[in-house]
């Protein structure tokens, strides 16, 4: 121990000396003066570089060096740790080896039978600079020790890491990454890998790991095009939020499907059964034909009267301004400025051949010139804009939709052939607030509507313009006050900016730069294309829901984990093949490829045991993955009458809150605001917005995905079962969320799934 502890210090020496050193480049990248754009842009992505690794050598610092590799051929050991370190000369073995760098791959994938070179793995644990353990693994068959091992690496110090109290925030498992996880973890980029596996095998934990490898391996490239992790709530973000910062990785997006659109947090409440039918395929032709509707032809002439003329804009006239605009643009926005002068030249022909007729009595005898002007006359017209509007609006996706919903005319329009229930499941009034399942819908309608930027677009002339007058008056000024008498060589060798710039140089000048990084450009942008994208849960995803992830991925290098027998939502997949298919094509054939995860690290066996009767009395075809630890503590069960279920819950859960660590009540929705009023009566710390670490929380098991406690509490079992579309699922998730102590408090009968429960 002494030995690594040296060594553990050197590798800190190290850091401080890199950090000061990248500290150095920091402050003399901030104190260049740009003296064109080219330079700006050079002095922000310097400014970006050097940031970026003090974050991630500051990160590293805790937790430096947690494994040591000694070889059969070699004498020098492998120190593996959270970054790579070199010595300024450079020698063939580093300081310290990336854990995401190949050679440290035989830390986490080398076992007995193949050790990959590999004679002896050490686990070092640190805390802060200090080493406080040293556990060896020798890989060798002859060790008499061997067989009484699981097959986990390092199971000692998995097991540590397993057993200790939850914070109510993930952490990341770089020290005992699992040899079924370190595949899927470096698996290769391209195209689709679905990690399917059950509760509690890391699949979110892999997922960040992907990340943290995906960056690390192909930095260059998704540092331009970004990362997007998408999980199934805004609680489950905050959950996961410290892990990639912990490794060093600050530029991922995160988000979930309600905040995925730039500008709007979509997370209002929403019946089951209306975001299944939101989530349908159908929803497309829905949009299409909402939007097609708002491209309307008149139910008879409307009468315009242009400087006192009157002139006739007949119904075939508008289905001719209508067709012309089709003709320009797929696209309902772009398209409106061809549909605004379709209208405008109908009309303004009609007006002179009225006007025409009018001088002569004949045939008409006015020139194009003539047309011209009174095409002026005729744009210039009010009247002539209301019609406009009336007949081709121009639509945002959120004006269309809430036009659609709230209004019975137009829903059965855009709907023909659905029956009245589906369509009445869709009707809301104007002002509803927007739901996760509103932010496909509003996608769709983005693609169809395109954006009239004409507008836009004048006004950056029109600045442009500014700019380049207000540069031409400093150039002058400058000229201006130049000195004119040439007396030294000196001074006439002097440059002034003048000589230097021209005004479009300087405007060019002014503009400003982009300094955003990467991933807050990305999450600004609706039309931003990842180089990656992951998605946690991803089973959740209704059909509408992949269609908006496949846009901001068209290159469809993707992760997406989750399990089947865990959704909840009846818009989500109850297999792969069926949800995937549809968008992808079939598995295998460049379509999709699937790796699975077989052990579960965070439900102790006595508790998976009672999971594994409700997963298999919901009739799913997969079995529950099994436990790699048990506790001794065995979950229980306490019957109370109806009407006392929220007090007995509340009592229940004050006990539990006086063991260590977080704490979970997992009830119904119908349930949930009684429950929650109780228990906070109770239990002052408990949370009242969802936040995990405030040590007890109330939640649907719904809400729950994704995350886990030490203590679970179910309260009305049956009421789980008898809500959720996906019952048994849900009832599976809210189990399955407990690392160490599972009670339950039921009223009425106990299902019979759960009779395995000790009755108390
Ligand atoms: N190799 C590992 N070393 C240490 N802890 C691990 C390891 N793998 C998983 N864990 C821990 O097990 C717990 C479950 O992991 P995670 O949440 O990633 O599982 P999951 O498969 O996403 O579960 P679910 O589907 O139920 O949400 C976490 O606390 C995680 O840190």
């Amino acid at each position: 121990m002494t030995a690594e502890q040296a060594y553990v210090t050197g590798l800190h020496q190290r850091l401080d000396e890199v950090r000061a050193r990248t500290v150095a480049r920091l402050d003399e990248a901030l104190a260049t003066v740009p003296h064109n754009p080219q330079a700006v842009g050079e002095r922000e992505a310097a400014v970006e570089l050097h940031s970026q690794r003090i974050v991630a050598l500051d990160a590293a610092d805790s937790g430096l060096c947690f494994g040591r590799l000694d070889r059969h051929d070699s004498d020098v050991p492998r120190y593996v740790g959270r970054i790579g370190l070199n010595t300024d000369e450079g020698r063939e073995e580093p300081l310290l080896v990336d854990w995401r760098a190949p050679a440290a791959q035989p830390f986490y994938t080398a076992t007995p039978l193949h050790d990959l070179g590999v004679r002896r793995r050490r686990h070092i644990r640190t805390r802060g600079r200090t080493v406080v353990s040293v556990t060896d693994e020798t890989l060798d068959l002859t060790d008499p020790d061997l067989a009484q091992r699981s097959g986990l690496a390092g199971e000692s110090v998995l097991l540590a890491a397993l057993n200790a109290t939850r914070t109510g925030r993930m952490s990341d498992i770089v020290r005992t990454i699992q040899a079924e996880q370190d595949r899927i973890i470096r698996a290769d980029h391209r195209g689709v890998l679905v990690v399917q596996g059950g509760p509690g095998t890391g699949k979110t934990a892999v997922a960040l790991h992907r990340a943290a490898y995906l960056l690390y391996t192909h930095r260059e490239r998704l540092a331009r095009s970004g990362l997007l992790v998408v999980g199934p709530s805004p609680t489950f973000l905050a959950y996961i939020a410290d892990v990639l910062p912990s490794l060093g990785e600050t530029g991922v997006v995160l988000a979930d499907l309600g905040g995925l659109r730039p500008g709007l947090q979509a997370h209002a409440p929403e019946r089951p059964e209306v975001t299944e039918v939101k989530g349908r395929l159908a929803m497309v032709d829905v949009v299409t034909a909402a939007v097609r509707a708002r491209q309307a032809v008149l139910d008879q002439p409307a009468p315009l009267t242009i400087d006192g003329t009157p002139v006739r804009f007949a119904k075939a006239d508008a289905a001719r301004a209508r067709s012309r605009a089709r003709a320009v643009s797929r696209l309902h926005n772009e398209a409106r400025p061809a549909f605004a002068r379709a209208v405008i030249d109908l009309v303004a022909h009609k007006y002179a051949d009225t006007l025409g007729q009018n001088v002569l009595g004949g045939a008409n005898l006015l020139g194009a010139g003539d047309v011209a002007a009174l095409r002026r006359e005729v744009a210039a017209e009010p009247a002539v804009h209301a019609l406009i509007d009336r007949l081709w609006p121009r639509l945002t996706a959120e004006r269309l939709l809430r036009d659609l919903f709230s209004s019975p005319q137009r829903l059965a329009a855009a709907t023909k052939g659905w029956t009245d229930a589906d369509r009445a499941l869709l009707a809301r009034p104007a002002s509803a607030p927007w739901t996760p399942a509103d932010v496909p819908l509003l996608e769709e309608a983005d693609e169809l509507l395109g954006v009239d930027d004409s507008a836009e677009r004048t006004a950056a002339r029109r600045e442009k313009q500014r700019r380049l007058r207000h540069a031409q008056e400093t150039l002058d000024f400058l000229h201006g006050s130049r000195s004119t008498d040439w007396e030294t060589e000196d001074e006439s060798e002097e440059l002034s900016a003048g000589d230097l710039l021209d005004a479009e140089g300087l405007a060019d000048r002014q503009e400003e730069t982009d300094s955003r990084s990467t991933a807050q450009r990305a999450a600004a942008d609706r039309t931003w294309t990842y180089g990656h994208v992951i998605v946690d849960e991803a089973q959740e995803l209704s059909a509408m829901a992949w269609r908006v992830l496949l846009r901001r991925c068209p290159t469809r290098s993707m992760t997406l984990v989750g399990d089947v027998a865990q959704t909840g939502s009846a818009a989500g997949a109850s297999s792969w093949a069926e949800v995937l298919e549809p968008a992808l094509g079939p598995r295998d054939r460049r379509g999709w490829r699937m790796e699975e995860l077989t052990v579960n690290y965070r439900t102790p066996a006595e508790i998976m045991e009672i999971a594994a009767e409700v997963l298999a009395a919901g009739g799913a075809d997969t079995s529950a993955a099994s436990s790699v630890r048990s506790t001794g503590e065995r979950p229980w069960a306490r019957q109370v009458a109806d009407e006392e279920l929220a007090d007995a819950v509340a009592e229940a859960a004050a006990e539990l809150d006086a063991e260590e660590g977080t704490l979970a009540v997992l009830v119904p929705r119908s349930r949930l605001a009684a429950v929650t009023d109780a228990v906070r009566r109770r239990v002052p710390s408990a949370s009242a917005d969802g936040d995990l670490t405030a040590g007890a929380v109330v939640l649907t098991p719904q809400g729950s995905k994704g995350l886990e406690f030490d203590s679970v509490l179910v309260g009305d079992p049956a009421g789980i079962l008898d809500e959720g579309v996906r019952g048994h699922n849900d009832l599976y998730v809210a189990l399955t969320r407990a690392t160490q102590r599972l009670g339950v408090v039921h009223p009425g009968e106990l299902p019979v799934e759960l009779k395995g429960l000790d009755l108390r």
